[in-house]
């Protein structure tokens, strides 16, 4: 055991209600939108590759010309005249979303909202209205929490340094500290119904090296906001060491290194809470008006939710608006084709988390209770489901399809060498199903 005076202050998972809650969400919805919503990853009819929401920084051959002069007077043509909170709040209720991530500040440094403590925000554009509070209060109308993203590095402060290499950067590196406190108490004050702070931009030396202030800062956070809900990409402990901290004990509430990438197996979880972060294309959280590569299909993301609650997380897609304002097409479909999933099959993820089961080719197992639920998404050409119950006692007592409540037969498949019970669910093969399907099995222990 290091000696740490700002490691982890607590090591396995929280056991209050409000943790419970964010454990139970299974799917949530994260929303990037801000400045570089309006060049959308492109400027004067050329498209640029990189990811659009750090289009500020690109330079040279990759950017326009003058660009940075440009893109830090663009706050003062937003004008989102499409925007309409409330039809966002609708269409992620419709998908089945119980939170959603959203962008205050990214790493341009734009708030979107009001804040005091600089003249970059919302209130100096044409649209001068409290973007936060609008999303805060449609998502908490419709039943859906708010976790407010923030981006601690930040481009548009004078005193934002990547590392600290003299006393100039000290000191102005002071500042920003002031600032950055200055306007997460501003955010937990503002907006009390957020029910967490999702942070980012915290990988730079300069952050890294201030274990101690950070420390501080996310004790206060807690203490302004009892039952607050930070992951575990605030903070570096007193070696530097992020996410995990010097003795392997996970920093924050939840594990949240998993940006564009599953863990894929319960071993790769350290029994942490944890939410993956999606994008639909490749490596967009902006808006980009040009999708290269591959874009995910609604069934894509699914699966990926579905695998997600099997290893007890929640699962989170990236929605990017325009700078009007607008959902894209392409985005509206998949929610709709999510939702209409869900609205069948979401007893099989809210709620649920891993089942002690072997992972089978067919699917996913997911656990409520005693009732698991086999989410097939390759259906096995002989109509068997295999099923593999190595905990003595327990048996199989009822299977049924989750959509319908039809019976569906268990066969006894004897035991393997482990001396585990076998079982094989058998599908009706009359049945037909063009889209991943449930059925729910009841265990019970025997006599
Ligand atoms: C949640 C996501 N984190 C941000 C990032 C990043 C990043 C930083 C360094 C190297 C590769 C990716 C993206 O801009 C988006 O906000």
């Amino acid at each position: 055991q290091i000696s740490l005076k700002h490691g982890s202050h607590r090591s396995g998972k929280r056991t209050d209600a409000t943790m419970q809650r964010w454990r139970e969400y299974g799917l949530g919805q994260f929303i990037h939108w801000g400045i570089y919503s309006i060049p959308g990853g492109g400027w004067d009819g050329k498209t640029y590759g990189g990811a659009a929401e750090w289009i500020r920084s690109w330079s040279g051959k990759d950017a326009p010309n003058d660009w940075r002069k440009t893109y830090d007077n663009l706050y003062k043509q937003f004008n989102p005249v499409d925007f309409n909170a409330n039809k966002w709040a609708e269409q992620a209720k419709n998908m089945g979303a119980k939170y959603v991530i959203f962008t205050t500040k990214h790493h341009d440094g734009f708030c979107m909202w009001p804040s005091k403590y600089t003249e970059y925000t919302i209130a100096n554009t044409p649209y001068k209205k409290d973007i936060v509070k609008e999303v805060v209060d449609a998502y908490n109308k419709v039943g859906i929490d708010v976790y407010l993203y923030f981006s601690v590095m930040d481009w548009s402060h004078q005193g934002w340094r990547y590392d600290i290499k003299s006393p100039e950067d000290s000191i102005a590196f002071e500042s920003f500290k002031k600032f950055t406190r200055n306007q997460l108490l501003e955010l937990l004050t503002s907006y009390p119904s957020a029910k967490g702070l999702w942070f980012d931009g915290t990988w730079d030396k300069s952050w890294v090296k201030q274990a101690e202030f950070a420390d501080e800062l996310e004790t206060e956070m807690r203490t302004l906001r009892p039952g607050l809900i930070i992951g575990s990409r605030f903070r570096a402990d007193d070696f530097g060491k992020r996410h995990v901290d010097s003795n392997g004990v996970m920093m924050g509430d939840y594990e949240q290194g998993w940006e564009r990438n599953l863990p894929n197996s319960i071993e790769d979880v350290h029994g942490h809470d944890w939410d993956c972060v999606m994008t639909i294309p490749d490596n967009q959280w902006g808006y980009n008006s040009h999708w290269k590569g591959y874009v995910k299909t609604p069934y894509n993301l699914i699966e990926m939710l579905v695998k997600s609650v099997s290893l007890s997380g929640n699962f989170v897609i990236n929605f990017g608006p325009d700078g009007k304002g607008n959902i894209r097409q392409e985005e509206t479909s998949i929610a709709k084709e999510i939702g209409d999933w869900m609205k069948t099959n979401n007893e099989a993820i809210y709620g649920c988390s891993h089942a002690d089961m072997k992972k089978q080719d067919w699917g996913y197992f997911t656990q409520k209770g005693r009732k698991l639920y086999l989410t097939v998404f390759n259906r096995p050409i002989n109509n068997c489901l295999n099923v593999e119950i190595s905990e003595k006692g327990v048996k199989p007592t009822k299977a049924y399809f989750l959509a319908n409540k039809l019976p569906v037969a268990i066969q006894d498949a004897g035991k393997n060498k482990q001396n585990n019970n076998l079982y094989n669910i058998v599908i009706p093969a009359k049945y037909i199903s063009d889209k991943p399907f449930v059925i729910v099995l009841e265990l019970e222990e025997s006599q």
